[in-house]
């Protein structure tokens, strides 16, 4: 990322220098010598349009839109644009009566409210003016269209607002990543989730927030993990300065064993974060349930039972599936992946190979792995009694938390008794005839409520949480039930923070210089979470703990 800044000043700075030394623009035929020619109004590149400006809610009819503007030519936007009676240039963070007018002709395109930002206290820490409008087609159009006649502005590109608020040190990753969950959440628990990863809640659970440094308003996870990343330092620190100084008179004995158990506690404690069963994940995305079983059992009719439509091939010959089929669908409440797999069998066929590779992951990944038997498979043996012989290709993947679905329960010839086949999570239909699929939907929805209140209750997190935070983690104060890890991405760098402190501690007291640059890449993949990947922080963390040239 740094990289990326540097490169994007250095970018700017070459457009600054081409701006200084060129507003001309050499204008060639095939018939005429070379002329420069002065522009009047020589055209800026985006980097120098650095005021940008975008509509802020849906476009349609609505009562009111907000056009947002932000960066450093925002204050020069109002004074174009905004008129109000009292004053040219606004009071910052109050919103005033105003119209809004044409830069050039001064038409006046609406009126309505606008508000100042003052940098740093805004979303983006430059200075932004709102525009709230009316929401109608030609009044966002026409506004938009009269910001563009500004030279130093340029419409948003998506998400540039988030990104100059994460560059602005407002946000880190783990609350752009909340921010995006909080507008996407469907569910209460999603919401709750994300507004904590957000950050949202702290503003009223801070006494006294402050703004200047912007240093304090920071989402749950973010706390989470800074912590977890000045653990690491910590142990870093006093590497580096047994490094530095060895021990002896200015560092004292000891020093190095302290670090080795502070890093093995702090594997620990990450392991523990890394077993939580996706709380957080299923939370935030959902349940993800497969479906699998052998070829042409009714997987992708299940599916399209679920869904209610015909989302999935269906045919009468098997391994018609052959990829992954993924839908998310609301199941008695709850948010659901399902995926539909490949059947299950031996084949040679290297495409359906693939499939069936595929269909085993996904059933390693699921939350719930339901299999779908096809009665007819398990029609072999004769009786009441007759033991249910679960079809070879499937057989070893069904475990004790297996769902199971008896389909085509139409085709059952022998005088097999159904009550044979019925146990927790196990059910009989035939989705051809609708015969049980009520009951099934009824208790399955059933099934996944449970599964989903188990979620949402306790796992307790081992690290502190500052005092002042703690009634924003939490709906009620208690801090105890907020899931650790929300994306996947936190998932892989938590595990190679764990990989690299293993390094550590597998490095001989010999081999310091090695071992700490294993512990700075724990340091750096738990930065990456956050996007706070500062290595400085390791020499202010060295000169807090030790008393160095006293
Ligand atoms: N008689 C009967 N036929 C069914 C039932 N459910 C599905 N079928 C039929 O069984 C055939 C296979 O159904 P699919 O849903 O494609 O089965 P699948 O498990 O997805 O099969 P593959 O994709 O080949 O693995 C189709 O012809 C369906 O119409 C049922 O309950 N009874
Ligand atoms: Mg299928």
């Amino acid at each position: 990322m740094q990289r990326a800044l540097a490169k994007a000043v250095q970018r700017s700075r070459h457009d600054q220098h081409c701006l200084a030394i060129a507003p001309f623009f050499v204008v060639r035929s095939a018939h005429t010598e070379p002329k420069r020619v002065r522009l009047l109004h020589p055209a800026l590149s985006d980097a120098q349009r650095a005021t940008i400006y975008a509509l802020s809610t849906p476009p349609g009819k609505a009562g009111v839109a907000v056009v947002r503007v932000s960066g450093p030519n925002a204050i020069d936007v109002w004074s174009k644009l905004v008129k109000t009676r009292k004053r040219q240039l606004p009071e910052p963070w109050k919103m005033e009566r105003c119209q809004v007018v044409h830069p050039e002709t001064g038409e006046i395109l609406d009126d309505g409210l606008a508000v100042f930002f003052k940098a740093p206290r805004s979303f983006t820490t430059e200075d932004v003016v709102e525009l709230h409008i009316h929401s109608g087609r030609a009044i966002i159009s026409s506004v938009l269209a009269a910001l563009s006649r500004l030279p130093y502005c340029r419409p948003a590109e998506a998400g540039e607002f988030t990104r100059r608020a994460f560059h602005g040190g407002r946000l880190d990753l783990t609350q752009v990543e909340g921010l995006k969950d909080l507008v996407d959440a469907e569910t209460e628990g999603q919401r709750r989730l994300a507004l904590r990863a957000a950050g949202v809640g702290e503003i009223y659970a801070c006494r006294r927030v402050d703004y200047e440094s912007h240093k304090n308003i920071k989402g749950a996870t973010r706390v989470q993990f800074e912590q977890l990343r000045t653990e690491i330092i910590g142990c870093l620190a006093k590497l580096e300065a047994l490094i530095d100084f060895g021990e002896g008179e200015d560092i004292e004995e000891g020093v190095y064993e302290e670090a080795r158990d502070r890093a093995f506690k702090l594997k620990s404690t990450i392991q523990s974060y890394l077993q939580d069963s996706r709380r957080g994940e299923i939370l935030r995305s959902g349940v993800r349930l497969t479906i699998f079983g052998a070829p042409n059992a009714g997987k992708s009719s299940l599916l399209n039972f679920f869904a209610q439509r015909e989302a999935a091939i269906v045919t009468p010959v098997p391994g018609t599936t052959r990829d992954i089929l993924e839908l998310s669908l609301d199941i008695g409440g709850i948010p659901v992946i399902v995926s539909d797999t490949a059947g299950l069998r031996k084949t040679v066929d290297p495409v359906e190979l693939i499939g069936v590779e595929r269909a085993r992951k996904a059933i390693d990944a699921a939350d719930i792995a339901l299999c779908v038997v096809s009665c007819e498979d398990l029609d072999r043996g004769d009786g009441e009694d007759c033991p249910v012989e679960f079809p070879e290709a499937v057989r070893a993947l069904i475990g004790d938390d297996t769902f199971i679905l008896f389909n085509k329960s139409d085709l059952l010839t022998t005088k097999r008794d159904k009550s044979n086949l019925a146990g927790p999570h196990r059910w009989t239909t035939s989705l051809k005839t609708g015969d049980g699929t009520t009951e099934f939907l009824a208790s399955f929805a059933k099934a996944l409520q449970k599964k989903w209140e188990l979620l949402q209750t306790s796992f307790t997190l081992s690290i502190d949480i500052p005092r002042n935070l703690r009634y924003a983690l939490s709906d009620n104060g208690d801090s105890g039930s907020t899931p650790f890890i929300t994306h996947a991405r936190h998932r892989v760098h938590l595990k190679s923070a764990v990989q690299f402190i293993d390094g550590f501690l597998a490095t001989s007291p010999d081999d310091i210089v090695l071992g700490a640059e294993e512990l700075r890449y724990a340091a750096r993949a738990v930065g990456k979470v956050s996007g706070l990947i500062d290595v400085e922080d390791v020499l202010d963390a060295l000169f807090k703990d030790f008393c160095i040239g006293k």
